[in-house]
Parts: structure tokens; sequence; C-alpha cells
């Protein structure tokens, strides 16, 4: 499913956070939103994905506006992955997967074999088979962010929003979860603080600064000297990596 956003503006009493974005995801490809500390993402993704509500301009997910949307298909169609979520209940890895199910669920419909199937594959995707049984509260810090992956991943979303999801992981794992992100038949729009994963693993990238959008294009057009200076304040080589379309990134000077 497509996204667009139009126009987007939010704030909280007279700051504005996000300050008119309008950006478009196509069905498939995975946006990447880049930018410093405190610049908007996570506000942003939190417009994108419904959780917010703009105080002008409007989201298209499947080209419908999802203010119009009923909030539980719009939770059967999309997914958010939260930076450090939290889950305080005292379940196993499983059950914290299952509850990816909730949208797919109603009054009358029970626990199916499908969704039990759902709940399997997550969590074989995110390499957490293994300790399915195991308490939430013993998990490490990556685990974790492996788990919720497999919930969001257990929705069987059309969409996926991810805010920072390499937090906390290895760089086996970091390499691993986006790797999956990109070869998921999903539409996908992560927040990343890692300018060469970035380059990897996004078709596009948008750069906020200071809430707005200051640049948007394939990682080769953003990821430019000028534009991390100019944004990030810091100093760069940008080369070919050797892969197609995607920049390396070296810092330089400090
Ligand atoms: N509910 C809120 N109330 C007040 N200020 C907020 C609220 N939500 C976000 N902000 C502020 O808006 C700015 C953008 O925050 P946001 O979390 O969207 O940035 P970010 O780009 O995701 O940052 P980071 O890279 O540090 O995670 C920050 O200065 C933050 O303090």
């Amino acid at each position: 499913m497509s996204v667009v956003a139009r126009n987007l503006v939010w704030g909280v009493r007279r700051r504005t956070i996000v300050q008119d974005v309008s950006l478009s995801v196509a069905e498939g490809e995975v946006l990447g939103l880049i930018g410093p500390n405190g610049s908007g993402k996570s506000s942003l993704l939190r417009l994108l994905a419904g959780l917010r509500r703009p105080a002008l301009g409007r989201v298209e997910i499947g080209g419908r506006d999802i203010a119009r949307v009923p909030r539980r298909m719009l939770a059967q169609q999309v997914a958010f992955v939260q930076q450090n979520a939290a889950t305080d209940t005292n379940v196993c890895v499983r059950d914290v997967v299952r509850l990816g199910r909730t949208p797919h669920r109603s009054a009358l419909s029970g626990w199916s074999a499908a969704d039990e199937a759902a709940v399997s594959a997550a969590l074989a995707r995110v390499d957490m088979s293994g300790h399915q049984a195991q308490p939430w509260q013993t998990l490490s810090g990556g685990e974790r962010q492996r788990v919720h992956i497999a919930r969001a991943l257990a929705q069987t979303p059309r969409v996926l929003f991810l805010d920072e999801p390499t937090n906390h992981l290895d760089i086996h794992h970091q390499i691993e979860i986006l790797r999956l992100m990109r070869d998921l038949d999903l539409t996908s729009i992560v927040a990343l603080h890692d300018l060469n994963l970035a380059a990897m693993f996004c078709d596009r990238i948008v750069v906020l600064q200071a809430g707005a959008v200051v640049a948007c294009g394939t990682p080769e057009e953003v990821l430019t000297p000028a534009l991390l200076r100019a944004v990030f304040r810091v100093e760069t080589e940008v080369t070919p990596s050797g892969r197609p379309g995607q920049p390396h990134i070296r810092f330089t000077a400090t």
C-alpha cells in the first residue's frame, strides 16, 4: 500500500514540531527518515501511522484518508515498531508476539490455527523461535527489540513503521533486521540514525531538520558531504560502496 502525506503540521502548545511535511512512498518501497536528535522523526512517524492527528494536512494509506478509516481496519493494515517499546506484563515471548494478532480477531472468532501459524512465522523471521517460552522480562535489550518486530510481523500488516529498530542490536542483527525489512513485500518507513545502514537498505531517504523536509531522494542524491555538513554538522567523505546506488560515508576531521 502506498503512503502519502500532504502538508502535515503538528505541534505542542506554541511550538511547531512537524512543519508542512509532504512525502509519498510507493507500494513496496522502503523510505528512510534521517535527521538529528529532536528533528521530528518519531513525531512524523506517529502522524503517518495514525497514532496522532495532525493539526493540518492529511495522510493517505492505500489512497484513503486515514482519519476516515476505522481504527480496527487501520490496525489490520499498519504496524508500528516503537523506539524502546516496553512490555510490562509478566508474559512469555510467544504471548507478546500473539498480541500482534489482536486487530484480526473479533469477539466471535476464537484463536485459529492461522493465528498460531502467523505467530510462529514471525518468531522464526527474527530468529527468536528458540526463546518463545522465555519470560519477556528476562530477555536482553536486543532480543526484546526482535520480539517487538515479530509482534509487528504477526500483525501481517501492509505498511510497517519502524522507529530506530536497530537500537540495542548487535551489528549482525542490525543488518538482519534491515535486510528482513527490505525483503518483506511491504511498504516500510523507518527512522534510522546510522547513515550507512540507511544508504544500504533504503530505496529513498527523507532528511528532516527542525521538523521540515530538507532533502528527499535516493541515497546517492541525498547523502552528500554538503548536506551532511549542513544538517548534522559533520565532515565526511562519500565514496561509492561498490553496490550500485549505495554510497559509503566515512567521517573525517572532527
Ligand atoms: N508530546 C510532546 N510534548 C512536547 N514536546 C514534544 C512532544 N513530542 C515531541 N516533542 C519534541 O519535539 C521534538 C521532536 O521530537 P521527536 O521525538 O519527534 O524527534 P526525533 O527526530 O525522533 O528525535 P531522536 O532522534 O532524538 O529520537 C523534540 O524536541 C521533542 O522534545
